[in-house]
């Protein structure tokens, strides 16, 4: 199990279009100690900065100030499942997996598909797929490589709840069963309180850190724990003056964020 630790990270942009001088600071002063083992989610209103911290976490992006130290002193095996799934349009899914999968992976690489219920896709192309789907091949292949430290940019967005909430249980098993450290990045809340081990909330405007709680009670959660209620309330206060963000549907379309999340925090 590999741990790290972030130590005042700074990421500014330059100024962006005619007339505009002043650089943009989208993450300030960032230090965090990320124990071997965790499940680490952040969240935050559109903007902040939350990919570009997976970004600079996985070794991306180099433009900023601080340091990311690993607790082994050795660089991690990383595997990213970003926000656009990235998977090769001219390999089947399963051709995906085992693009960077050792030698002998296939049932394996099933057995992945079948977590992510992808079980019958294997040899559609990606562009057969939806975007939801495609979201899911690309978690089976981060997971079929094995990482130390698996960074997930919402990857169960724009699901029905139905299948999120069971993704969401297999995620779970996932991480206890094999212990990557995982930081994953989210809109969703509930998500964040019901899986994580540690929540991190990012301020807009400051880009700096707004909320650190860890998540000390057992799996299955309950989201009518008082704990968890708790941190929940904690999380919506924070987030009343945050711009709402806007997210991509099953289909690739995009839509207002009046779905899932909102709809479970306004039924909690
Ligand atoms: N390479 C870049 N050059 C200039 N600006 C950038 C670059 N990468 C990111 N930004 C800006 O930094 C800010 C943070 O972007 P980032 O994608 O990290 O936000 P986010 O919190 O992940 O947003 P979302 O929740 O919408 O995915 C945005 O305003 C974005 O435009």
């Amino acid at each position: 199990m590999i741990g790290l630790t972030l130590e005042g990270i700074t990421r500014r942009f330059p100024a962006e279009g005619p007339g505009e001088t002043t650089e943009k600071t989208v993450l300030q002063d960032i230090s965090l100690a990320i124990e071997p083992g965790a499940f680490v989610t952040v969240v935050g209103p559109s903007g902040v900065g939350k990919t570009t911290l997976l970004r600079i976490i996985a070794g991306l992006d180099h433009g900023f100030q601080g340091r990311v130290a690993w607790s082994e002193n050795r660089q991690p095996k990383i595997g990213m499942v970003f926000q656009e799934p990235r998977l090769a349009p001219w390999l089947s899914v399963i051709d995906n997996l085992l693009l960077i999968a050792a030698p002998g992976a296939r049932a394996e690489a099933l057995d992945l598909l079948d977590l992510v219920e992808l079980a019958g896709s294997e040899n559609a192309l990606p562009r057969q797929l939806s975007g939801g789907m495609q979201r899911r091949a690309a978690l089976a292949r981060a997971l079929l490589a094995k990482p130390d430290l698996l960074l997930l940019d919402e990857p169960l967005i724009s699901l029905d709840s139905t299948r999120a909430e069971r993704l969401r249980s297999h995620l779970v098993g996932y991480w206890q069963a094999r212990k990557p450290t995982i930081v994953m990045v989210t809109h969703d809340f509930v998500e964040a309180v019901e899986l994580s081990s540690r929540v991190i909330a990012l301020a807009p405007e400051s880009g700096r850190i707004a909320l650190d709680r860890t998540i000390p009670l057992p799996h299955p959660r309950r989201v009518t724990d008082p704990a968890e209620a708790a941190l929940l309330d904690e999380l919506r206060d924070l987030a009343r003056d945050w711009p709402a963000p806007s997210h991509t549907t099953e289909e690739g379309e995009a839509a207002p964020r009046a779905s899932n999340a909102a709809m479970r925090l306004l039924t909690i």
